[in-house]
């Protein structure tokens, strides 16, 4: 550890050694007052203000959610060693500015880290140096004042201060896992000791934090207080317990939750077989358990240094580096140049109308009431329409089957839901989203009407997934206020919202979509207008080479295995028996008609139509399924299949009947990259990353992989264009490189990087 001596003479203990030119925090000591000012640009700060009562109340401060960058741990530590040192502090209350504790350690920080480029502290120093020799074992009481949010870092903090005083809707948790990594300082060693291994256990497994009440039933929390009281309260109990009215807990050395070595090691059995279940390709999770056990085993010092080494070893790992890239594509969405950065404020959405109350509006309808918008669902007759209410009902008491929703909040919710039959209650609608079959003239005469009966304000929304929308507007003069509204089935659960502009869609009505989608929780990614758009375009290939494989003698569970094995949710087969054959050739027309160049003809599907399977709905497709839904293999398909080769003439490949899984997975997800990259070239995506984030919200593509083109890049582009070209020879024109992945792997470029002069669609 070096000294030093900051500008103002204060003698400070710098972990850094020579790492202080980037930033200062000083301390400058003001009458009783002292603020730590920033200088050099620091990235966040930490103040320390004693009052009258002996209580230094110290603040972290890094907008916007109070992140624990280095120059904020480093600035704790001096406000730390100032409250420490002074007379006239007899105790310490811990908070954050604007009603938020903190969201944890910088995650932007994490490729500093990861590339060398960032100063790290000495080994340990945080968790040890900081958290557990200074803060816990202080002469004087801490207490944790957490309003907003305490996660991963944030909690840690906060559970190395000897009570935590909270309002009831703040969220505690240590989400770390979800990024690749584990709790880094202390929360494996803490978080059992005071909530029990179990609990703990769950908590850090699943990433999902507990609000206030729960955290106080489970004793994470000492005490609950509305957030006007919550500074004043923590005052209180840090001065009770100085006066010996209130425990003082070190949370790290507290026993009387953790269970016995016996039933401790029955824990650590059970989370181990169920993360090995569920996430077999993943190592940090039982890396996590782990660590938590050397801790119960050989104490929570040794656990404190265990957690430290495995992080530093996670942090740097493929996994992390997948799932940072996840969370900052995923905030990145709403970022669209020319329109999210033009001022653009967006517009109160008061009520929405649906037209069309299927599978597909009904489950629209379902999460904008969710989202408290009043809604008009609207059918062509009353049987339809009492369908698509009964649909939206059915819904939502699905959520009050599983405990998500209460009896009296369904009444609420469903209340906000009205029929119609015709566009009369219309003219009071600020939004409205089409969502009737994939018909081009049905959709015409739809949009011409409500031009007619809507105010003109109002954003004329399509959930179409496939038709060119400016098709869809073509009998109307408002094309500024066409959008489309791509919602996945089923639409109140899945995640994704891709919207679709036109050249002549106006930024203000992307602004209001792109609110009103993240008021119902989507994530939206904006999109150019073509067919498809970006996730059906990436779907297409991913069952056409799964096709051509199977036709070419490649064993079609084998496949799905393969595939599942990657980290897919469920293999290309057993998703067209779940979309179901009729969907699945409607949409294989549509790309067909449009790139013929690049479609793998095949009549596996057409063949069994004709046998009367058509996927799960008929408990027949390339599976069998019984009563619970479970899938069997069917021998009967190889028939299918046959029959298909002998009509197209395509005979088995003696390689491609053996491929290995590596090979299956890269035939199967080369095409997808080749047809990203085109989606990417043509400005449909403006971001590589939003294709990440289509990829794997729209096709569920694991996370911890980073999407679609991440991926790609850790292959390199040369080596996709060479495998590419190599199948095309072979099997034509469906594996071709298009011109983009053809140019970057010539300049050997990966496929993220911007595309410069993308001849923009948009
Ligand atoms: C050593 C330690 O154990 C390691 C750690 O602490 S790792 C970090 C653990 N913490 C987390 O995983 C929390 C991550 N953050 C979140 O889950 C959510 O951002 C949140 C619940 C805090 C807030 O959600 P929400 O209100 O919807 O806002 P959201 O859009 O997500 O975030 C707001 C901004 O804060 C940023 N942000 C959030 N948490 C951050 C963090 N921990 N570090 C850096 N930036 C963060 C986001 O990138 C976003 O930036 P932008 O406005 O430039 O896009």
């Amino acid at each position: 550890m070096g000294i030093s001596h900051t500008q103002t003479g204060t003698i400070s203990t710098d972990p850094r050694s020579d790492a202080r030119s980037v930033v200062s925090a000083s301390l400058r000591i003001a009458g009783g007052k002292a603020t730590v000012k920033e200088k050099n640009m620091a990235k966040g700060t930490t103040t320390i203000d004693v009052g009258a009562d002996g209580v230094a109340l110290i603040t972290i401060i890094n907008p916007p959610v109070n992140s624990l960058s280095f120059d904020v741990l480093y600035s704790l530590k001096e406000s730390y060693d100032q409250a420490l040192r002074r007379d006239d502090v007899k105790a310490i209350v811990v908070t954050g500015a604007k009603g938020k504790f903190s969201g944890g350690f910088d995650i932007s920080a994490f490729g500093g880290v990861q590339t060398g480029k960032v100063d790290q502290p000495k080994p340990g120093y945080i968790s040890i140096d900081v958290l557990t020799d200074t803060v816990e074992a202080a002469r004087k009481p801490s207490v944790a004042a957490i309003d907003g949010l305490a996660l991963g870092g944030g909690l840690e903090v906060a559970m190395a201060c000897h009570a935590r005083i909270s309002t009831p809707t703040a969220q505690l948790g240590l989400p770390e896992l979800q990024l690749g990594i584990i709790p880094g300082f202390g929360g494996t060693q803490r978080l059992p000791r005071l909530v029990g291994i179990s609990k703990a256990l769950e908590m850090m497994l699943t990433s999902k934090p507990v609000k206030g009440t729960e955290a106080h039933g489970l004793g994470l929390v000492d005490s609950l207080v509305s957030p006007n009281e919550l500074v004043s309260s923590a005052r209180r109990w840090a001065l009770d317990m100085v006066e010996g009215k209130r425990p003082w807990v070190a949370s790290l050395y507290k026993t009387d939750k953790l269970d016995s070595f016996g039933e401790a090691r029955e824990i650590f059995k059970f989370g181990r077989a169920q993360v090995r279940r569920q996430a077999p390709n993943l190592q940090h999770p039982l890396v996590c358990i782990d660590v938590v056990e050397t801790g119960i085993i050989s104490g929570p010092r040794a656990g404190l240094w265990k957690e430290f080494e495995s992080f530093q070893e996670l942090v740097r790992s493929d996994t992390c580096k997948s799932l940072v890239h996840i969370f900052f594509a995923q905030r990145g969405t709403t970022k669209v140049p020319a329109v999210t950065d033009l001022g653009l404020k967006p517009r109160r959405v008061n009520k929405v109308a649906v037209i069309g109350g299927g599978l597909m509006g009904s489950g629209i309808a379902t999460a904008l009431v969710l989202s408290n918008y009043p809604v008009i669902l609207k059918e062509i007759n009353e049987k339809f329409l009492q369908a698509g209410l009964d649909r939206v009902k059915a819904n939502l008491q699905s959520r009050v089957k599983k405990g998500k929703m209460t009896q009296e909040k369904f009444e609420k919710t469903f209340s906000l839901l009205k029929g119609a039959l015709d566009y009369e209650s219309f003219r009071d609608v600020d939004m409205v989203i089409e969502a009737v079959i994939e018909n081009v003239s049905l959709k015409q005469q739809i949009f011409a009407d409500l031009e007619k009966y809507c105010p003109p304000h109002c954003i004329l929304a399509s959930n179409t997934s496939t038709i060119d929308l400016n098709l869809v507007g073509s009998k109307t003069r408002s094309h500024d206020r066409i959008i489309g509204a791509h919602f996945f089935s089923p639409a109140h659960i899945m995640p994704l919202l891709e919207i679709v502009r036109t050249n002549k869609t106006s930024p203000q009505v992307i602004v209001d979509l792109l609110d009103v989608g993240k008021k119902i929780r989507k994530t939206p990614v904006v999109v150019g207008n073509c067919t498809g758009f970006a996730v059906n375009r990436m779907f297409f290939p991913y069952t056409q080479a799964a096709l051509l494989l199977v036709e070419h003698g490649t064993d079609l569970y084998l496949i799905d295995k393969a595939v599942t094995k990657f980290g897919m949710p469920m293999g290309p087969f057993r998703l067209v028996d779940l979309v179901g054959f009729g969907v699945g050739v409607a949409t294989a027309m549509q790309f067909i008609e449009n790139f013929p160049e690049r479609t793998y003809k095949s009549m596996v599907i057409p063949l069994m139509q004709e046998d009367k399977r058509a996927g799960e709905t008929t408990r027949k497709g390339f599976y069998l399924y019984d009563d619970k839904r479970k899938a069997r293999p069917d021998p009967e398909v190889k028939k299918y299949i046959e029959k298909a080769r002998s009509i197209s003439g395509v005979s088995v490949d003696p390689k491609l009947a053996k491929l290995s899984e590596k090979d299956i997975i890269e035939m199967i997800f080369l095409p997808v990259v080749n047809e990203a990259c085109r989606v990417f070239a043509e400005g449909i995506a403006v971001k590589a990353a939003d294709l990440d984030i289509s990829s794997v919200m729209g096709m569920g593509f694991p996370p911890y992989r980073g999407g679609i083109m991440f991926w790609a890049d850790s292959l390199g582009s040369k080596y996709i264009y060479t495998r590419l070209e190599e199948w095309s020879k072979t099997f034509g024109g469906f594996f071709k490189p298009c011109a983009f992945l053809a140019e970057r792997a010539a300049a050997g470029a990966p496929l993220s990087a911007p595309v410069e002069q993308a001849k923009s669609r948009m």
